[in-house]
This record gives C-alpha cells, structure tokens and sequence, in this order.
C-alpha cells in the first residue's frame, strides 16, 4: 500500500496488483512543475519497492487533460544554457525511471497531452486515449524543441517523418489520428476503464515473462540487430529456468490456467 506516502501534486493508490498516479494539478491543467516531476520520481521508486505492484497506470485528474506540459511559468524563469540544460536532464530522468520500470505501463491519457505531457505518455509502454484527447508537441512555439525525451522516443515510435511533422508543426493530433499513425495503441470512451482492461490482460501472464519481455525490446532497440538478438536469447535462457516458466508449461500440458508466482 502506498497510505504512508504524501504528495502534494500526484496521487499514488494501490487496485489489487495495478498501482494509478494521477497528475493533479487542475488549476494548471496537470502541467508537470519541478515539484510535481519529485513527486513523481518517489513514487516511481515506491513502486519498485512494492513487491505487490505488477503494473502501473498514469492518468490525469480532471477531465481536461493527461498533462499540458511541463510548467511554463517555470521554464520562463530559466535564464542560461546551464540552467536550461539542468532542467532537460531532470526531466529525462524522471521520465527514463518511469521508462525502465520492470513491469507493464500505461498512459490513460484523458484531454489535452502536450509538450511534456506527450512525453510522459511516451515513457510509458503503451497509450489508451479518450475519445477527447489531444496529443503534441507545440514546444517550437515557445521557442523550444521537446527536452525530455520527446526529440528521440517519437521518432522511435512513429517513425522519423511523422514525428518530425509533429514536433516542426507543433499541432494537436486528435485521438483517431493518433491511433491511425501508432502514436496511440487504443482509443475508448474512458481511458482509465480501457487501461485497466488492458493491465488486467497483461497480469494474467508470468511477471518476469513481461518484465524481460520490455527489456529485450527496450534494450533491442538501442543497439545493433546482432546484439539485439543475442540479448533476446540470453533473456530467453533466463526465463527457461524460472519457475513460472515450468508451471506455464506443465498448465498448457495438463490442460489448466497456470498460477504464475514470479519466481
Ligand atoms: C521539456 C518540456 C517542455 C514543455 O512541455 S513546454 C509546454 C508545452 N505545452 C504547451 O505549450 C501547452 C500549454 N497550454 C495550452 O496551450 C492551453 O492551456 C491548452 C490548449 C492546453 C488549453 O487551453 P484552454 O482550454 O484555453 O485553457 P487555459 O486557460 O489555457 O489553461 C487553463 C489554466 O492552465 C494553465 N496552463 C495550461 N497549460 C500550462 C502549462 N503547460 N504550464 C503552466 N500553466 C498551464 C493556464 O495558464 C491556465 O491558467 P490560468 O487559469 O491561471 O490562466
């Protein structure tokens, strides 16, 4: 359980083996300011520390947005390319510790998600958004270009052109849109009812199965073909000596639902 934990910007709650983090700032439209973004950091690390958690969900309070960027009357204050610079790397970390997390996650992504708002949803492994959502990165507006992650985890996942229309254009792509050039992995009329459906989904597999299974694509996609391979079979391995592993194939033999333990 997370009942120990106070945040001022977020809220962390525990459903059975799915924990949500809600952004909840409405009076900024949940737009991520450098106490939000250690709010966040801590509750990544007291999902790490909670054996019992097998996914995680981020959504938005209210029904205007998933987050509509990092804080601009913060980023007005930066003054130099240090500071600047500080600024980006904090972000990008907060986002890759969301990124590296060994287990499922998902963006509920409810209205507007922009700037570093989109940016979190990409640190995530997959999007469901409402029928309302709004998604971009019009930082080039503001004299900027996306500084935590957006530049690198777009064009990853969409591909090169598509990602540079969005972020030279800085537009606002609606839900349909996103789903037609893979931005989004579903489209519903309640994002957070679809991303439980979907964790659900996920959990009735082996733990580490989706964990290594994350790892081996993640890792995969930052290297050559050969060493992403090799990485694949040397998780492979990994798991054929799990117990899950012995009990998903001795369920499939005897004709029963395995009871996966995540050993
Ligand atoms: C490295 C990362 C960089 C970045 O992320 S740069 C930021 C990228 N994001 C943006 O540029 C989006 C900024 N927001 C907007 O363009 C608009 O908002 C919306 C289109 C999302 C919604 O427009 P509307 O419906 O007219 O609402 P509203 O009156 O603009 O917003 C309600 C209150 O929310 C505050 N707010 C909205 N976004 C941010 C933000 N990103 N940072 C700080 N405050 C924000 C506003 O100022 C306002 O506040 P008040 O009621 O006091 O006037």
């Amino acid at each position: 359980m997370f009942d120990e934990l106070e945040f001022n910007n977020i809220q962390l709650d525990q459903h059975g083996t799915i924990a949500v983090l809600t952004i909840n700032r409405p009076k900024a439209l949940n737009a991520l300011n450098a106490e939000t973004l250690q709010d966040i950091a801590q509750a990544t690390e007291a999902i790490m520390d909670n054996a019992e958690i097998g996914a995680l969900i981020i959504t938005g309070g209210g029904d205007r947005a998933f987050v509509a960027g990092a804080d601009i009357s913060e980023l007005a204050e930066m003054k130099s390319v240090f500071e600047g610079r500080e600024l980006a790397l904090a972000g990008q970390d907060v986002l890759q510790s969301i990124a590296n997390l060994p287990l499922p996650t998902i963006a509920a992504v409810n209205g507007f998600a922009l700037g570093g708002g989109l940016e979190l949803a990409l640190a995530c492994d997959i999007r469901v958004l409402g029928k309302n959502a709004r998604v971009g990165l019009p930082e080039v507006g503001l004299g900027l270009i996306p500084g935590f992650g957006g530049t690198q985890r777009l064009p990853r996942l969409i591909g090169q052109g598509r990602a540079l229309d969005l972020i030279l254009t800085g537009r606002q792509v609606p839900a349909d849109e996103a789903l037609t050039i893979g931005l989004a992995n579903y489209v519903a009329d309640n994002a957070l009812e679809k991303a439980r459906e979907v964790a659900q989904a996920m959990l009735k597999h082996a733990p580490m199965a989706l964990a290594l299974a994350k790892e081996s694509v993640r890792r995969g996609m930052e290297t050559s073909f050969d060493h992403a391979l090799e990485i694949e079979a040397d998780l492979f391995g990994l798991l054929a000596s799990s117990q899950d592993f012995k009990e998903g194939t001795r369920a499939f033999l005897e004709k029963r639902p395995a009871q996966f333990k995540g050993e």
